[in-house]
């Protein structure tokens, strides 16, 4: 395990990191999502090593210090080396022979599919291929902990899933520890099984994205999560009033703004649980069997994802809260 101890950070006057405490379990990859200006980059050089924090420590399993090697978002191959000498400036630095050199180059690149590319510049390569060698470049090394900023956003939508079933790929077969950060929740979801939220330079939740989504812990987490509508309301005791739910909730914190989620809450039809009406002013169709309706409950609107075809535009249907929803 690995762990981040109260690190902070301040430059000048700002204050980028608020005592981060994270455990990252050795072998896993370890997702930090946080939108554009969270302190996302500035927490990955410390572990890095590229930066020092202004308090608190990066910690390994014996309580010593670590550091891990930094997959950058631009790759920062050198622009003036081929592939093989970017791919073996780490070693050549560290003085190893030349046949061990050529010998680790070979399986690495085989291993990352670039063998063919041995003779280019960076300058000739697509950004995929690129991402492959700054990887290369990083696991020649044989260290064990790898640190990724943003490594998926300058790729395609087809690329990115690529990488990021090859880096899944990677991580079992070299057992590597990853952490990355990134500001686009789905990359998260899909290449890690533990995400850390980081919002202000604060640790805001830790979970399995499933958790994340079913149960954000509080209204920053939600907003920054998306794919819901807050409703502004009052709270007396349990009971909530807004335009679209009044009722028992449950509360997480006081102050009166309802989290209702796209999907999951809102259902069609049941007669048997307290309904109310909803008009459907339009529908969108999302991909796969899913619609986003827009409905217009007491004069106000409220989006909802349905499967196709379950509602038609300006009519009028039955809604129901599927469980007591949440207050925030
Ligand atoms: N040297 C510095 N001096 C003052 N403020 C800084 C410094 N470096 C970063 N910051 C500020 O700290 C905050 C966090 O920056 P950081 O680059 O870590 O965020 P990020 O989450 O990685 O953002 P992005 O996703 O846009 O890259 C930003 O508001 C930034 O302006």
């Amino acid at each position: 395990m690995y762990h981040l101890d109260n690190i902070s950070q301040q430059k000048g006057n700002t204050h980028i990191l608020h005592g981060i405490n994270l455990t990252i379990d050795e072998n896993s990859i370890f997702a930090i999502l946080g939108p554009s200006g969270s302190g996302k980059t500035t927490l990955l050089n410390i572990l890095a090593g590229i930066d020092r924090p202004t308090d608190g420590k990066f910690l390994n399993e014996d309580g010593q210090v670590e550091k891990g090697i930094m997959v950058f978002q631009d790759y920062r191959l050198f622009p003036h080396m081929t592939v093989f000498k970017n791919i073996t400036f780490g070693l050549k630095v560290k003085k190893t022979n030349s046949s061990e050199l050529k010998q680790r180059a070979k399986d690495i690149m085989e291993t990352m599919g670039i063998s063919e590319l041995i003779d280019r510049y960076p300058d000739e390569l697509s950004g995929g291929q690129q991402q492959r060698v700054a990887l290369a470049r990083a696991l020649i090394l044989n260290l064990k902990l790898l640190l990724m900023d943003e490594p998926f956003s300058s790729l395609d939508e087809a690329l990115r899933i690529e990488m990021l079933d090859f880096v899944k790929e990677l991580q079992r077969k070299f057992q590597l520890t990853i952490v990355f950060v990134t500001h686009y929740k789905t990359e998260a979801y899909m290449l890690s099984n533990k995400v850390a939220i980081l919002i202000d330079g604060q640790i805001m939740q830790v979970d399995a994205p499933k958790q994340l989504e079913s149960n954000p812990q509080n209204l920053a987490v939600a907003r920054f999560l998306g794919q819901a509508n807050f409703i502004e309301g009052s709270l007396s005791n349990n009971d909530f009033v807004s335009p679209v739910y009044s009722g028992k909730v449950r509360t997480v914190t006081e102050k009166g703004v309802l989290y209702l989620p796209f999907s999951g809450q809102l259902q069609l039809n049941k007669t048997e649980y307290p309904a109310f009406k909803g008009n459907i002013l339009e529908k969108k169709w999302m991909g796969s069997n899913l619609e986003r309706i827009t409905i217009e409950i007491d004069q106000k609107t409220v989006y909802c994802d349905l499967a196709s075809e379950s509602v038609d535009e300006n009519k009028t249907y039955q809604f129901y809260f599927s469980k007591l929803p949440v207050v925030f």
